[in-house]
């Protein structure tokens, strides 16, 4: 059995389960479920603290697991943990914050206090880039932090932004991480079964962002209908009743699916039809 770690709470829970229950595999029903047997695909999924699976993974104790890039990095257990992919949900960034007009860049911390949830992630940068700053390590709601006057501060996950504006404060300085949900395992070691879920979760990133583009096109135009639409290896090119039109299938992406569509059309191909792709293994 290959044994997975999954966030049992938080803002990567359900997307993660959720793309699980997409490749195939059994997820709980109930959240309080805290293990998940799936027999048919061999693998056994632990419902645990995001913040903690990197230390399970790290361990030795579970084979994989998901979790953010910036909790798996604030964890300290990249010289036997790698991520094994990113997988395009969950994104945030780690930033610096302070009260509105206070800080204009990250030099301007030396010798203040920062409040953060992320004190590995944030003395490692603070090293890297000689910041004298001392760091006040918080449980949550670090927003709150400076107007209590525990911090004058905060180095913490955005996503939307409306979090940090209702407590009347703003981003400065460059982005100290892009995170977003990785999967991560252990250096060196490929467990049974990983190839496979590795394949299925590649399979469900790709389902999501491409779709099926089938069209019909005059003959001495399929050079150039071909160009608009590649595919992914190359596309599909079918002869049709009438000799002088051919069918042509390719995958595209989905964000550019109508500018492709009005190309295709101005260009004289007719009955462009977009459809989903459910799963798929490429
Ligand atoms: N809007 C968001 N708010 C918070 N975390 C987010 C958001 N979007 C993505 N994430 C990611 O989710 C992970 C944090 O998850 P979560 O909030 O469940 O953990 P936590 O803050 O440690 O736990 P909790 O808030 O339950 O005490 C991080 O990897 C973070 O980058
Ligand atoms: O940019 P936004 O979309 O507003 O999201 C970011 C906020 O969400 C997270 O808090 P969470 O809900 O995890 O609570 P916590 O601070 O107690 O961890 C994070 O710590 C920020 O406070
Ligand atoms: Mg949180």
């Amino acid at each position: 059995m290959l044994r997975v770690a999954l966030p049992n709470k938080g803002a990567l829970s359900e997307i993660a389960s959720t793309m699980l229950s997409e490749a195939g595999y059994v997820q709980r029903r109930d959240s309080r479920e805290l293990v998940m047997v799936d027999p048919e695909n061999e693998v056994e999924f632990f419902y645990l603290r995001p913040r903690d699976i990197a230390v399970y993974v790290g361990g030795g104790i579970l084979d994989v697991g998901i979790t953010g890039r910036d909790l798996y990095l604030d964890a300290e257990v990249n010289d036997h943990v790698d991520e094994v992919l990113p997988l395009g949900i969950g994104a945030s960034t780690f930033r610096f914050a302070g009260p509105a007009g206070t800080f204009a860049s990250a030099q301007e911390l030396s010798g203040k206090r920062i409040a953060t949830s992320y004190d590995a992630l944030l003395r490692e940068y603070l090293a890297t880039n000689n910041i004298d700053a001392s760091v006040v390590r918080l449980d949550g709601a670090v927003e709150s932090s400076v107007r209590l006057g525990v911090a004058d501060a905060i180095a913490d996950v955005v996503e939307t932004g409306n979090t940090l504006k209702a407590a009347g404060m703003e981003v400065f300085g460059a982005p100290i991480l892009k995170s977003e949900a990785v999967l991560i395992g252990r250096t060196g070691r490929t467990p049974a079964g990983l190839e496979v879920l590795k394949r299925r979760l590649m399979g469900v990133l790709v389902a999501r962002r491409y779709v099926m583009l089938d069209y019909d096109v005059r003959k001495n135009l399929v050079e150039e209908a071909t160009a608009l639409t590649p595919g992914l290896e190359s596309p599909t090119v079918s002869p049709l009743q009438d000799s002088d039109w051919v069918a042509v299938r390719a995958m595209v992406l989905k964000n550019q699916t109508n500018n492709i569509m009005d190309e295709l059309y101005d260009l004289g191909a007719r009955a462009i039809l977009v459809s989903q792709i459910h799963a798929c293994r490429i």
